[in-house]
């Protein structure tokens, strides 16, 4: 499937964004007012409840069939000593996912959501961004493709994640290119790199936004110049999932950062979507509140794959059965107010 065939056909996506459905919002409002409790004392799980059903349509949404997909590829900034961890680790880390042994496999299964795996060309790690743009406009359009098919026969939630050695430091770029402030704002210890690993990363980022500075006009720009490919994949899922109506759960610091740059020019493309948590990389809080999402869950988790996400996805499964399972006070024979 080509969901996007050229840049400006994606960047035409971003001004053509369709809305969640006004009148199952409505009657979903309505039904909370009608559950057997004081109105809005669920908080946020009436929130979620109302979300779900705009997005899927339905005054009782379901989570039925939901994906966690995560997205991996390769970055040719590692060579700079970026990451506390080798490129190869990448790969590695796809077999696990294949064979069962992560933490999102686990989280998946916890959460009752299938896992895809989606490796965009691990084997041709992106240009390091220091010297050159990280892809080709053709290689950034595959990405973003790449990202739309995985989600295309998703029915009810796309949880999103990532897997790539060096992408904090990608993901920080991307960060300071979309919304400014300074490359230590963004920049923190990833896997775990010390203090001369951070002034390295920072270095990076300085240096490739300043190299990209004049070009990065519009989000495909900012993605294909300091972006990686399963970070262009998760921008182009995010697209096409709101685009077919679904809604979305994003992840951490990284996944979030995959979707600054749409989200600094068109803040709407954030409406089908839900911050599952904010990850204790320093970043991800300052992201947050640029984007003007307020997270789910506050753990302290900072692996990525999607684990924070796949996480908050047992909060959506809490919002749904009270939404649909709770008698209303008529039906209870309660007295309301
Ligand atoms: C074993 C292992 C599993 C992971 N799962 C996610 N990440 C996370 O760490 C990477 C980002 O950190 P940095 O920029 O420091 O390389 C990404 O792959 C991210 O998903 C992992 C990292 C490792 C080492
Ligand atoms: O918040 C994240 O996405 C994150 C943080 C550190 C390492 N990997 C991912």
């Amino acid at each position: 499937m080509t969901a996007f065939a050229t840049p400006a056909g994606f960047l035409a996506a971003l001004r053509g964004l369709p809305q969640a459905d006004a009148a199952a919002r409505s009657a979903a409002i309505a039904r909370q007012g009608e559950l057997t409790k004081p109105p809005g004392s669920l908080g946020r799980l009436e929130d979620i409840a109302v979300f779900m059903a705009g997005w899927q349509g339905n005054p009782l949404p379901r989570l039925d069939r939901g994906s966690a997909v995560v997205f991996a590829g390769n970055h040719g900034i590692v060579a700079r000593g970026v990451s506390a961890f080798p490129a190869s680790v990448t790969a590695q880390m796809v077999s696990n996912f294949e064979a069962g042994g992560a933490a999102i496999n686990a989280l998946s299964r916890a959460a009752g959501l299938e896992l895809k795996i989606v490796s965009v060309d691990l084997d041709r790690p992106t240009a390091d961004f220091t010297q050159a743009p990280a892809m080709s406009e053709d290689e950034c359009l595959a990405a973003l493709n790449a990202g739309a098919a995985a989600v295309a026969d998703v029915p009810d939630l796309v949880v999103l994640g990532e897997m790539g050695i060096g992408n904090s430091t990608t993901a920080a770029a991307l960060c300071l290119a979309s919304f400014g402030g300074s490359a230590s704002d963004w920049v923190g210890p990833g896997t775990g790199v010390d203090g001369e690993g951070i002034a390295r990363k920072i270095a990076v980022v300085e240096a490739g936004v300043a190299l990209h500075r004049d070009a990065l006009t519009t989000p495909f720009e900012i993605l294909r110049r300091l972006g990686g490919r399963e970070l262009a994949a998760i921008a182009g899922a995010v697209v096409a999932a709101r685009l077919a109506g679904l809604p979305v759960m994003l992840d951490g610091f990284i996944c979030c950062a995959a979707i600054a740059p749409l989200a600094a020019a068109c803040p709407d493309i954030l409406a089908h979507c839900l911050a599952g948590h904010v990850s204790a990389e320093p970043g991800h809080r300052l992201l947050l509140e640029r984007m003007g999402i307020e997270p789910l869950l506050s753990l302290g988790m900072r692996l990525g794959e999607g684990s924070g996400a796949a996480t908050a996805t047992l909060l959506v499964r809490a919002a749904l059965a009270v939404h649909a399972e709770m008698a209303t006070f008529a039906e209870a024979g309660v007295s309301a107010a």
